[in-house]
């Protein structure tokens, strides 16, 4: 196979050094600016002011006059991340950072963490922001950064990377079943093990517990506090890690996607996160500077943006009808006259896949689903619904097998039907290759290894014929058929520009933007024409362009008789049309289908 060393497209940025962005929050960002090589001693924003609170020159958050932004380590006869940067937050404006997925905005938070180089620098060592604290205050500490561009791991609870960035492998399934010790933590205990608050509460702690008690019920956290941490769902573990950020008292609190549909927050905890963020701000306990993508909701209280597109930031005041890049027709790719496939519109029986009756799942006196009687038959779109802690990942777990209690389902008080065998005789190997999965666990969970022994994007999407994770070497035909989808799907459907598949195939899957792994991650999961194609939240981390070829893929391109199982919180993320799609809502645990 050709192996492409120079090809490099202009988007795609050092993918590790994102990831743990992405992933991390600010106790792990830490080590940024050493890994670098730049020895950065602790600094301490310690002039005197007047102000009790946050004092200044004026009422300047941040103050760029104007800089060239470059990462740690390079010279000014490279490119800058950001050129001619000029940007001054006052306190009391609320600002959002816009820009599309996968773009430079994480890089402009990162930046106001002191984890870039600006040139002149700033007249108080690496921060632009957060001129003078008083009392002083350590700015790692002044400033908390917290990424909803995808979800950590179980193991690493809130801060540490996950192993799939350092190439291992970890079991995302832990949380059905059995637990090693470590996993046990609860959300109470993961919370306070990690800040300088006691959980018992001591004097100095009394303001802060009752900020964090308001948040804890304003997040809707309560019920879930003696969980375990890892058993918490995606919604949930969102809304458990602004939390956990807040614990720290800091001064700026740095978002980045909160809002985004990725990983899931439902429509009702995302009016509530809204409004929680905006009160905090306006009461300055802690300020939020947050980063949205074009697609969100921009929330009504944000006073000014800051737009980033490729190396340029333009800052300024909201206006009325804020439009922040108009999406153009030549974003969407062209349909592809290869493998059309004609659909069959011809009602007629088809077969079942999936049986469920009376399906109940339960921890201890938790009844997480509860009596669930639903058919999947061959070529049904479905959509399933619900809000976060629903049951929705638990309902998924049960078809592929990877929830204990699937065993447990036996006549005569349930049944738990797949692919015309009762799940206790189908081998969780035989649905591994018989369900095409796409999910926000399998994103996080994907080793990705750098080097040598990291797989390429052709070699990624191949591990989908077994449903492993791991490289296999590929049959003939098998290399053909992963040829045959990244040409139907469309090379420039990854990065815009006019790549052959043969460039694509043998690009590393380290080197891709977290978008161009999840569309990777999108093949490997059709690549074995799977009877059940599962797609939880699948556009998660893609920019339009990525989305709109995927949607097209799926109304144009797949077998007539694969049913898919389509899971989000929005209506019009589905390919297909309304009237071509069936609905499973949990509440509650209860499923209502229509
Ligand atoms: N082992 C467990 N013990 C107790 N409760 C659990 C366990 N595993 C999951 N839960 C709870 O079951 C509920 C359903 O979780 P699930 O992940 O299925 O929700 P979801 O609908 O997928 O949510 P989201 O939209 O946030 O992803 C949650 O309230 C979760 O905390």
């Amino acid at each position: 196979m050709m192996t492409v060393t120079h090809f490099r497209p202009k988007s795609w940025k050092e993918p590790m050094l994102l990831k743990r962005l992405h992933v991390l929050d600010l106790t792990i960002s830490l080590a940024l600016p050493l890994q670098f090589g730049v020895i950065v001693s602790r600094f301490y924003s310690d002039q005197p002011s007047s102000n009790p609170e946050l004092s200044r020159d004026g009422d300047t958050i941040i103050h760029i006059p104007r800089a060239n932004v470059y990462r740690f380590g390079q010279a000014n006869t490279n490119q800058p991340v950001f050129r001619d940067l000029e940007w001054t937050v006052r306190d009391g404006e609320s600002w959002a950072v816009v820009g599309p997925a996968g773009s430079e905005k994480s890089d402009l938070l990162s930046m106001l963490m002191g984890h870039m180089r600006l040139s002149p620098s700033p007249s108080r060592g690496i921060y632009p922001s957060l001129p003078v604290l008083n009392p002083p205050r350590d700015m790692y500490e002044a400033i908390s950064f917290v990424s909803f561009t995808s979800r950590p791991s179980f193991s690493a609870s809130f801060s540490a990377p996950s192993p799939s960035s350092s190439g291992g492998f970890f079991d995302y399934t832990a949380r059905y079943g059995a637990m090693r010790d470590e996993l046990r933590q609860t959300l109470r205990e993961t919370l306070f093990s990690q800040s300088s608050l006691s959980p018992r509460g001591s004097q100095e702690n009394d303001r802060q517990m009752k900020l964090l008690d308001e948040v804890i019920r304003r997040l809707d956290l309560e019920d879930l506090m003696e969980l375990p941490f890892v058993v918490l769902s995606n919604g949930q573990t969102r809304r458990a890690r602004i939390a956990r950020a807040l614990l720290g008292s800091p001064e700026l609190l740095l978002l980045d996607e909160p809002l985004s549909e990725y990983p899931g927050l439902d429509p009702s905890h995302r009016a509530q996160l809204t409004s929680l963020l905006h009160d905090l701000h306006v009461s300055r306990k802690p300020r939020i500077l947050m980063s949205l993508r074009p697609q969100d909701p921009l929330p009504e209280w944000i006073t000014h943006v800051a737009l980033v597109d490729g190396q340029s930031v333009r800052t300024e005041i909201r206006s009325q009808n804020f439009m922040p890049f108009p999406v153009s027709d030549s974003e969407t790719p062209g349909t592809s006259d290869m493998h059309i496939k004609r659909k069959d519109n011809m009602e007629r029986e088809r077969k079942e896949l999936v049986a469920m009756k009376n399906v109940n799942v339960k921890y201890h006196d938790r009844h997480v689903l509860k009596n669930i009687n639903w058919t999947i038959r061959a070529g049904e779109k479905w959509h399933l619904q619900g809000p976060n802690g629903s049951g929705k990942t638990t309902l998924l777990s049960l078809l592929t097998g990877a929830h204990p209690q699937s065993y447990t389902q036996r006549p005569p008080s349930s049944v738990l039907q797949l692919f015309s065998l009762p799940r206790r005789l189908q081998p969780t190997i035989a649905l591994q290759k018989l369900i095409g999965h796409v999910s926000p666990e399998i994103f996080n969970a994907f080793p990705r290894r750098g080097g040598e022994g990291g797989m390429t994007v052709s070699e990624v999407i191949g591990t989908g014929f077994e449903g492993v994770f791991s490289y296999r070497k590929l049959s003939e035909e098998q290399e053909r058929r992963v040829e045959e989808i990244i040409t139907a799907l469309g090379p420039s459907s990854f990065s815009g520009s006019d790549l052959t598949w043969h460039e694509l195939a043998s690009t590393k899957f380290v080197a891709l933007s977290p978008g161009q792994q999840s569309l990777t991650l999108f093949l490997r999961a059709i690549v074995s024409s799977p009877r059940l194609l599962i797609l939880d939240e699948p556009f998660a981390g893609m920019d339009s362009r990525m989305i709109s070829g995927v949607k097209r893929y799926l109304r144009e391109e797949l077998d007539d008789d694969m049913s898919v199982l389509f899971v989000s919180h929005w209506e019009d993320e589905l390919p297909w049309g309304a009237e071509d799609v069936k609905r499973i809502r949990l509440v509650d645990g209860e499923a209502i289908i229509c």
